[in-house]
């Protein structure tokens, strides 16, 4: 049984980046969600990747070799949001607790995500929020509660994607202790071309 599983998101469109699925777009040499995974792979012991079923060949192929081990969780109906794509990625967790991440995050830190465990336990989230947004995309949280509670919130029409948190007792990082753990480049999210050039630059340099 894994201790920590990391819930990978990937099932958008990546309308801002253009053609192609940004989550297996070249960064610096290497697909972006494979620099995620292999960013956080000394911090969890499980990957579960969120995606549709057409992009399964592509990621499983980026994901090759990698240090843990990588199962996927299909989204049911694509395009339903993120929140749906976090609900049906936890519900096939199997540890108790799951750092969800972007697969668009590639410089995050694994310092970072293990303080977000050790912050997390006993409750059923540690949610960073270095400024005035809550980052529910790079958070850790209670894998059942969680899939609970975005499924609850996407049948009541909530989908913004902090609502769930509401029904979760959950600890909030302030700005000064994400600063004292972790550096803002852990919440850098690549959408664009312009990001991908400008990510590639910091991890070649
Ligand atoms: N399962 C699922 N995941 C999604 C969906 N929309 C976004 N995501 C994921 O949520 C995360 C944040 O979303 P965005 O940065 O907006 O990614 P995106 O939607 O592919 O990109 P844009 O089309 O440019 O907005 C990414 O990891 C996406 O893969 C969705 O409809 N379903
Ligand atoms: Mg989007």
């Amino acid at each position: 049984m894994p201790e920590r599983t990391a819930v990978v998101l990937a099932g958008g469109r990546s309308t801002r980046f253009g053609e192609g699925d940004k989550a297996v777009a070249d960064l610096a040499g290497t697909p972006m969600i494979r620099r995620v995974i292999d960013r956080i792979a000394p911090v969890v012991d499980a990957v579960v990747v969120n995606c549709r079923a057409a992009q399964v060949p592509a990621i499983r192929e980026a994901v090759d070799g990698a240090a843990v081990p990588v199962t996927f969780a299909e989204d049911e109906y694509p395009d339903e949001g993120p929140m749906a794509g976090m609900a049906t990625g936890l519900r096939a967790v199997e540890s108790e607790y799951a750092f969800v991440v972007a697969c668009d995050m590639p410089l995050v830190e694994a310092e970072f995500v293990d303080y977000l465990f050790e912050r997390a336990a006993g409750h059923d989230a540690a949610v960073p929020r270095p400024d005035q947004w809550f980052e529910t995309t790079h958070a850790v949280y209670r894998a059942a509660a969680m899939a609970d509670a975005c499924e609850a919130a996407l049948e009541a029409g909530k989908n913004r994607i902090v609502a769930p948190l509401f029904d979760l007792d959950f600890v909030v990082l302030d700005a000064d202790e994400v600063h004292e753990h972790g550096h803002p480049r852990t919440f850098e999210n690549c959408n664009t071309k312009t990001d991908f050039e400008d990510a590639a630059r910091r991890l070649e340099s």
